[in-house]
């Protein structure tokens, strides 16, 4: 696994090009993929996913959902098949859990293993390894896991879990949707009732599948402060699970068709889960023109097809609320930021210091070399846009530092620069949206 990354960077000069036209699909969410191969692995009997997302993060829970006892297989058709262990019964991992560039895979499964009767290694690469993982360390331990990690709660580390594990509350000190999910699957196989609170609400996917799987979880809300109680020792029922197309993903052609004149372009079967889909707001309030066609629900989420049209663009103030509900947008917004008529001003983003990559030194490093004019404060960018006029794009290579949401944003920004912006690396595009080049060249007639 990971082949394309042990053979040195594949770097690629993005060059101005579009319009963007016609219709595409992108692959399926990359949160929704993750936890339905979890849960399906959990539960006795047949789970059978369609639109799962093929790409190297979620191959990497796939193949550690193996380790431990699952059978995981992709079918002819192109559907996934998997027969669980039913929770309690995953089996110790013979070698290590190879996580990859994967911070949900790794905080995600430290919380399944926490609470079994097993020991588990977790190793990931050059990104990973320097990602916080003291956020999920603290309140497995909590629960009775001893986990010995590298200086700085990092990885590699090696986790022992606990059986009968200890239920706790615990109020969530940052706002992570993968620190919350990891205390709810700890929580599956606990006795007693888990309870996460939640002071900024983050994606609710854990808590929509888990019960979907039939898990007795429920939340109250008040003041806008979420609490949710698990209780433990569930039995999972397998499930049929459609998985509807990553709005994360459609961001960068959603982006790419607002600034490249003359686009019209319809992104079909986009998940929009409103703790997901802040990004298309923020647009619209910017003049994007960006319409959802035939709402619906898949599998459990809400989902339209996003019919977008090249758009004036015009600096706003973003609201940090929104940021839970657009935290791995910024990087493509600071893009459309920067072909805006005005300034647009970002503020809390610090969690974006802990992605693959420090969002904000990347980007603003990426977007200046590129003709951008960017200033970067300690929670945020702010930017002042050309008003459409094209970046100049730049001679040298930028820094993508293993970060495919770098990456994939720098590329959008080639489109709409003069000279084009070489990216120094593509290959980590593989771990969210392997087939974002194909598309892209195929979505601005550059087949
Ligand atoms: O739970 C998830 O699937 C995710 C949660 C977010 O991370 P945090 O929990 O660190 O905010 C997000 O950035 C990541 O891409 C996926
Ligand atoms: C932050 C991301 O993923 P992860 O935390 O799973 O590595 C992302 O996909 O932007």
């Amino acid at each position: 696994m990971h082949a394309s990354h042990d053979h040195g960077p594949t770097p690629r000069r993005f060059l101005p090009a579009g319009p963007l036209r016609g219709r595409i699909r992108v692959p399926g969410d990359k949160s929704i993929s993750h936890r339905s191969i979890m849960l399906g692995a959990l539960a006795v009997g047949e789970t059978k996913v369609t639109g799962l997302l093929e790409g190297e993060d979620v191959l990497a829970t796939a193949a550690a959902m193996r380790a431990m006892g699952a059978t995981v297989e992709r079918q002819g058709d192109g559907s996934w098949s998997i027969h669980g262990t039913g929770v309690g019964s995953l089996l110790q991992p013979v070698t290590a859990l190879e996580m990859g560039n994967s911070g949900t895979s790794t905080r995600l499964l430290m919380g399944l293993v926490a609470s079994h009767p097993i020991t588990a290694t977790f190793t990931g690469d050059a990104s990973l390894s320097h990602r916080p993982m003291g956020r999920v360390i603290e309140p497995l331990s909590q629960m009775g896991a001893d986990i010995t990690a590298s200086p700085g709660g990092t990885l590699p580390l090696m986790l022992r879990g606990l059986s009968p594990a200890v239920p706790i509350t615990y109020r969530l000190p940052v706002a992570s949707a993968q620190v919350k999910s990891a205390v709810l699957l700890a929580g599956l196989n606990t006795a007693g009732i888990t309870t996460v609170v939640e002071p900024v609400p983050t994606r609710d996917h854990s808590e929509r599948m888990l019960r979907g799987f039939g898990a007795d979880l429920w939340v109250e809300e008040e003041g806008g402060i979420r609490t949710i109680r698990l209780r433990g020792e569930a039995e999972l029922r397998p499930q049929t699970i459609i998985v509807p197309g990553d709005p994360s993903s459609a961001a960068f052609f959603a982006v790419a068709a607002l600034l490249v004149p003359g686009s019209d372009l319809v992104i079909e079967n986009v998940g929009l889960n409103p703790t997901r889909a802040a990004l298309f707001t923020v647009l619209r309030q910017m003049g994007g023109s960006i319409v959802e066609l035939h709402p619906r629900e898949v599998g459990g989420e809400p989902v339209a097809d996003l019919h977008v049209r090249h758009s004036p663009l015009t600096g706003v103030a973003v609201d940090p609320a929104l940021a839970p509900a657009m935290i791995d947008e910024f990087p493509i917004l600071f893009v459309a930021a920067a072909l805006a008529k005005g300034r647009t001003v970002t503020t809390g983003l610090e969690e974006l210091r802990v992605k693959e990559s420090d969002r904000l030194a990347t980007m603003a490093a990426a977007l200046t070399a590129a003709g951008a004019r960017v200033t970067e404060q300690e929670d945020g960018l702010t930017i002042d846009g050309t008003g459409g006029d094209p970046l100049s794009g730049g001679a040298y290579p930028v820094a993508t530092k293993l970060d495919h949401r770098i990456a994939m944003s720098m590329a959008v920004a080639g489109l709409v620069s003069q000279g084009g912006v070489e990216v120094d690396d593509t290959a980590p595009i593989a771990t969210s949206f392997p087939t974002f080049q194909h598309l892209l060249d195929s979505a601005t007639g550059n087949r």
